[in-house]
């Protein structure tokens, strides 16, 4: 049995840091429902990601798998009073909402948990909720600029770069999962709900704790011509490297070894603790030009066999046939009714008891609207008087 069976989960969230975080929650055994405006997340309709020729953006479809859909309008009085209802048999509820629309939408904390106490209320934003940036939105390459964190990156003399990933978002979301488990747990001792707050800027602010207390307590600033760390000062050489064929990645690589690896008598005389740090150009140098006489491959097998810090720089087609991750078995397959295979990162978290498990393939728009209201208690009548109001939608049940 999932850890979480018997949980349900109330995910008003879009995008991507909150349906993520409910994802992770569905993934444990949380019965997750979506809830969606009657036209549907925001992220179903974008044509982000450059994926054309589906119905369902593939984003969508890889932030909301587990979890069934009620699309209602929580802008009509029948719609909310849908959503209060469901906030009773509810153990946690989910927004990232901008700034102000969860108290105009009447779906605050302090509504819902006068409503159900007992509720675990998760409320993700970018900047925080209050204070002076809380009308900024919160997107993920804004925040990785005001973090600081886009100063470490990039090439030279050049701009600063982003992580080609949304780090923001996901480092966000696991806060959230990680704040909601651990609130479920307290209220597994105590009975008692609160609410969880999280924001994009501290959460990706809080993960550079090494190279802010550098900052802080080292006095040493992040320099992006220096290094492929946001430490200055690391010690040489560490970085992405050129080969004959392709890149590795090379760290901390003891220059005695190194020296006798890559022929250099130089280096094979140098002290990594001294030299590492007061010789930085020399030792870069004759590594790059040391290292474009073979292949990556080449490469790694010399450098594993000495036992010491390399490895490749892969693409997504070879990161997907890589041994270890088939080993691991990182990437889940499975059929959507409309969308046919989606193969996608599955869970990574093992347990050894208690699996995470993939029931089904991210929902249609209102897919559960019917089977929802009905486990609420509401009878025929009453639910055709909600669709005819459209109050709520009714999508294709697929199941
Ligand atoms: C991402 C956002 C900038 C998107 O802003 P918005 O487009 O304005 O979306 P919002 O959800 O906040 O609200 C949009 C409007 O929809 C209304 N709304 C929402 N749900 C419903 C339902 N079910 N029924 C009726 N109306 C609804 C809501 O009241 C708002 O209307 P009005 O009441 O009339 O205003 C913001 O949500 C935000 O800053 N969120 C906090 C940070 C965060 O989590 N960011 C996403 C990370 S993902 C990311 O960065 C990325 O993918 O990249």
């Amino acid at each position: 049995m999932s850890i979480l069976k018997g949980i349900r989960v109330l995910d008003c969230s879009i995008a991507m840091a909150g349906p993520l975080a409910a994802q992770r929650l569905a993934d444990l055994g949380a019965d997750v429902i979506k809830i969606e405006p009657t036209s549907g997340e925001w992220q179903r309709h974008t044509a982000a990601g450059g994926a054309t020729g589906n119905k369902i953006n593939v984003s969508f479809l890889s932030l909301n798998r587990n979890k069934r859909s009620l699309s209602v309008d929580l802008k009509s009085p029948d719609g909310k009073a849908v959503l209060l209802e469901a906030v009773k048999t509810a153990d946690v509820f989910i927004q990232n909402y901008r700034a102000g629309v969860a108290t105009r939408l009447g779906v605050d904390y302090e509504t819902l948990s006068a409503i159900n106490p007992k509720l675990v209320y998760v409320s993700m934003s970018g900047y925080g909720e209050t204070g002076p940036s809380v009308k900024r939105p919160g997107q993920d390459l804004l925040l990785q600029g005001m973090s600081g964190a886009m100063m470490a990156t990039g090439e030279g003399d050049g701009p600063p770069r982003p992580a080609g990933q949304y780090l923001v978002d996901a480092i966000t979301a696991y806060s959230a999962f990680e704040g909601a488990l651990a609130a479920l747990f307290h209220r597994e001792r105590t009975g008692e709900g609160q609410k969880v707050s999280i924001n994009m800027l501290d959460a990706i602010t809080t993960i550079q704790m090494q190279e802010l207390s550098v900052f802080t307590k080292g006095k040493v600033k992040p320099e992006r011509t220096k290094e492929a760390h946001a430490h200055v000062y690391m010690r040489a050489p560490y970085g992405v490297f050129q080969t004959s064929d392709s890149y590795i990645t090379l760290a901390f690589a003891p220059l005695d070894k190194l020296g006798v690896i890559l022929g250099s008598d130089v280096l094979a005389k140098m002290n990594s603790e001294t030299h590492g740090f007061s010789h930085r150009d020399e030792i870069f140098a004759i590594t790059r030009k040391a290292l474009l006489s073979k292949t990556s491959d080449e490469w790694l097998k010399i450098f594993d066999e000495a036992g010491m810090w390399a490895g490749p720089v892969y693409n997504y087609e070879q990161l997907i046939n890589d041994p270890q991750i088939k080993h691991n078995g990182t990437f889940i397959s499975y059929n959507h009714p409309t969308e046919g295979e989606v193969t996608t990162p599955g869970f990574p978290i093992k347990f050894s008891k208690t699996p995470s498990e993939i029931r089904y393939g991210a929902p249609i728009n209102g897919q559960h609207t019917i089977e929802v209201l009905k486990e609420l208690g509401l009878d025929d009548e009453k639910i055709s008087e909600l669709i005819e109001k459209q109050a709520v939608h009714v999508g294709e049940d697929l199941a």
